[in-house]
């Protein structure tokens, strides 16, 4: 007998392991590792994964797999060991982490349905109306639960939770002419003369003769109605195939060719030792530094021709907010309909789409947001990551897997090279390169020796003292009004991490806070309305102070909405585009303001975040920032490198073709070094400085972090359950471990439940997973009794 090892689709960390089941000797031939299957569990049947097969088992009472519900398997042996290895990684159930690897469209969905199984009887035939199965909402409509409920104890019906497939498979009619001339013209003869459609439609293949067409082109070419294709195919003339079809977010795109560019000294230098390890099939991670503009793109495309040249499949990850199509083009351009793109703003099935085209083989290279590390191909060639070190490479929930690691540990698995791309990198990537654990490579230049454009820094302290209340100094303003006049653009960039927009009164200081959250609200302008950012609790704006009664309670800080209407009475000639989340919700708009703004439609792209990146304009040639250190004052260790990393990355929009580039970056602490430097472009200096910064610290990349956080309705039981686990792990590590905590966490209340948490760094510590874990197990079983949340996050990116 063959067993089949599953793990089944129940995320706690009691059935966080592998389950034995018996496989019918029907299915013997389907089940495989990594096919979906539906089995009993406890009094129901659920849907889990098939890991491996046996042959033998010490279970008694094996149960059976009730059936497949693929036919061929959706996760490959090489994706079933990344999951259980993700899993341990990051202290996440197996189940999670093979959900994470698949398309939206098929994580479980479930459509419950009660079917029998028992005999014919009269009572059953009444329950189900004859039918084999009804759904549980009919059956709750009905009334039957009850009568049911003693069916399933006697063994006569099951409960089944249906995998619902959200996304479809779009399928398209196409038809094939299955006839001889002779015989067209003999049913020509023999048609009524009524019949004229048919007719018509005859003497039309007749006169254009084709292989196979799309039915639905075929009946407008012909002039006839789709029945009338029904009636033919039904006569034997026509042979009908449904084809799959993909819904192609770009097909109406047409994208221009383009041919490699003869690569410039530096950029020979960087690629050979990439070229290197494609040709001997080698993996070997490469952190390439390159300044913004230096052509880092040319080099992974070449890379990525190299890799195709030789049989072989390609993954480029690209940032959420820098997969504009202007990136898309630059990857169609070069490899055509070879390329599939995956990120988020397409829908449920557009990814799915997608995602079978690389399942099928039918591309060669995907691009991709962070879950596109999973792409399932069986030949990788090598795996590029862009923007190395941006934040949203780790997902913020479980599992909480970094698309870094995961490239890497593909990267192993498949021989290949793995390139690691930023013009600023994570101080962990510089330092593992500083140390040979990865292979740096450098563009020092921008290409053509274009310089990088100056930066000023302007104090707005002193703009204040010398009588300027505008949220413009005097410089920003007299070049912005110069680029209009000359017809060149700008962008401005607003920083809106840390930095909302919140209401606050004038005589007391009152700041309006979410009840439910300790953080304050804010002010959203186009609905005149406070809103809770983390729980989405919304409320009316206070006339008055509620603690003072005071009526100068007034909305404080800069938000998008407010520059623009600044520029609208300051600047009224200046034609502003607004990017941010108000403005992009829309699908498609992000790309249409974009092109917008490329096409020369506003003088000033006026955004958040998502301008950052990627945007490679000729007529770009002033950058504005216009609150450069709102991110500083984060509770974050972090915060001067985010700093540093964004203010580089805007300044690198600026002067990038002909035209040179300006940057004015206004900030209330012109002294600090992150600012500094990031005007002088100095990388290096900085990279020096942080690390320094780190040491003292204790930090990554000097030490490694895990996070536990305690959530719970009551404060005094989130307390005490901290103080618990904190004494727990503290005698499980060594004193080379420091234990922080436990504390309130910086944000110590959302959605009502009170968080505390501790914090532990750590360099080598062999008991500390095993001590983690066996924290999950005991809380995680006790939380759903007694309303505690316990997450541990390893290496987190958010400290809040
Ligand atoms: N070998 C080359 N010859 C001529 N032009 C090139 C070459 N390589 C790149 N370029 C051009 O130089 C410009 C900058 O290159 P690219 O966008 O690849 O830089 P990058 O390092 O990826 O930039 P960033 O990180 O700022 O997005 C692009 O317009 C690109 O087409
Ligand atoms: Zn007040
Ligand atoms: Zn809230």
């Amino acid at each position: 007998m063959t067993i089949a090892q599953v793990i089944v689709d129940v995320p706690s960390a009691g059935t966080d392991k592998v389950f034995d089941y018996a496989i019918p000797d029907k299915w013997a031939n389907i089940i495989r590792p990594g096919l979906r299957v539906a089995v009993p569990f406890g009094p129901r049947a659920i849907q889990g994964f098939v890991v491996g097969l046996k042959s033998r088992t010490d279970i008694k009472n094996l149960k059976s797999i009730r059936r497949p519900l693929d036919l061929t398997p959706v996760l490959n042996e090489e994706l079933l060991q990344l999951g259980q290895w993700i899993a341990e990684e990051t202290l996440s159930y197996k189940i999670s982490a093979f959900h994470a690897m698949l398309p939206a469209a098929m994580k479980a969905k479930y459509d419950k349905i009660i079917r029998r199984t028992g005999e014919a009887q009269l009572l059953l035939d009444e329950l189900f109306e004859g039918k084999q199965e009804i759904t549980w909402k009919e059956a709750e409509k009905r009334n039957l639960l009850p009568a049911l409920h003693k069916e399933i104890e006697n063994g006569n019906a099951e409960v089944i939770y249906r995998v619902k497939n959200r996304a479809r498979k779009k399928l398209i009619r196409t038809v094939q002419v299955n006839a001889e001339q002779e015989k067209l013209e003999d049913l020509l003869e023999t048609l009524p003369s009524h019949a004229v459609n048919q007719k018509r439609l005859v003497q039309y293949i007749m006169q254009h003769p084709f292989e196979t067409m799309d039915a639905s082109q075929l009946a407008k070419s012909a002039s006839v109605p789709q029945e009338t294709i029904k009636a033919l195919i039904k006569k034997g003339i026509f042979k009908e195939h449904m084809l799959e079809t993909y819904r192609d977010p770009y097909e109406h795109r047409s994208f221009e060719r383009t041919a490699p560019l003869p690569l410039t000294a530096d950029q020979q230098t960087a690629i050979e030792p990439i070229m290197q390890s494609i040709s001997h099939h080698r993996h070997e991670t490469f952190l390439l530094h390159g300044v913004t503009g230096s052509g880092k793109t040319e080099i992974y495309l070449q890379a990525i021709q190299e890799v195709l040249k030789k049989g072989r499949e390609a993954v480029v990850l690209v940032p959420e907010i820098a997969l504009t199509p202007q990136m898309v083009e630059r990857f169609k351009g070069r490899f055509g309909s070879d390329v599939a793109v995956l990120h988020s703003r397409l829908s449920i099935g557009e990814q799915y789409d997608e995602w079978r085209k690389i399942q099928r083989k039918e591309v060669k290279v995907v691009v991709g947001a962070r879950s596109a590390v999973f792409a399932p191909f069986e030949n990788l060639g090598i795996i590029i990551i862009d923007e190395e070190h941006e934040t949203s490479y780790k997902q913020e929930e479980a599992p909480r897997y970094h698309a870094r690691n995961v490239a890497i540990k593909r990267g192993e698995y498949h021989h290949c090279p793995v390139i690691l791309g930023s013009a600023t990198p994570s101080l962990e990537s510089f330092a593992r390169a500083q140390k040979s654990v990865y292979h740096l490579l450098s563009l020092p230049k921008r290409m053509n020796n274009r310089g990088l454009p100056s930066v000023s820094i302007i104090d707005m302290r002193e703009e204040m003292r010398n009588g300027n209340r505008s949220m413009f100094s005097i410089e920003l303003f007299e070049k912005m009004k110069d680029r209009i006049e000359k017809g060149e653009q700008a962008v401005l960039f607003l920083n809106r991490r840390g930095h909302s927009t919140f209401i606050m009164c004038r005589d007391c200081g009152y700041v309006m806070q979410c009840p439910h959250c300790d953080i304050s609200m804010t002010y959203h302008r186009s609905s005149n309305e406070m809103k809770c950012h983390y729980c989405g609790f919304q409320s009316g704006v206070p006339a008055v102070c509620p603690e003072c009664d005071s009526s100068h309670i007034r909305y404080f800080g800069m938000g998008t909405q407010k520059v623009e209407e600044e520029l609208a009475k300051l600047l009224p000639e200046a034609r502003v585009i607004r990017m941010d989340v108000d403005t992009t919700t829309r699908k498609g708009s992000h790309e249409r303001l974009l092109d917008q703004f490329q096409s020369g439609k506003a003088d000033i792209l006026l955004g958040t975040q998502m301008i950052a990146k990627g945007l490679d304009f000729p007529n770009i040639t002033l950058v504005g920032v216009l609150s450069a250190d709102t991110m500083l004052h984060l509770p974050d260790f972090r915060a001067a490198e985010k700093t540093f990393q964004l203010l580089t990355q805007v300044s690198g929009r600026a002067g990038r073709h002909e035209l040179s580039g300006e940057v004015v970056v206004q900030t209330y602490t012109p002294g600090h070094y992150s600012i500094q430097l990031a005007a002088a472009q100095d990388y290096g200096r900085f990279y020096v400085q942080e690390m320094s910064m780190r040491k003292v610290g204790s930090y990554p990349p000097f030490y490694y972090l895990a996070l536990i956080t305690v959530t719970h309705e009551d404060l005094m039981k989130a307390v005490s359950v901290t103080e618990k686990i904190s004494a727990f792990l503290q005698s499980n590590i060594s004193d080379q471990a420091i234990l922080l905590g436990p504390v309130a966490s910086s944000i110590p209340k959302i959605n009502d439940r009170y968080r505390y948490q501790c914090l532990i760094k750590y360099k080598r510590e062999p008991n500390l997973f095993p001590a983690l874990r066996k924290v999950l197990e005991h809380y995680n079983t006790q939380s759903s009794r007694e309303g505690f949340s316990v997450t541990i996050d390893i290496e987190p990116n958010n400290m809040m």
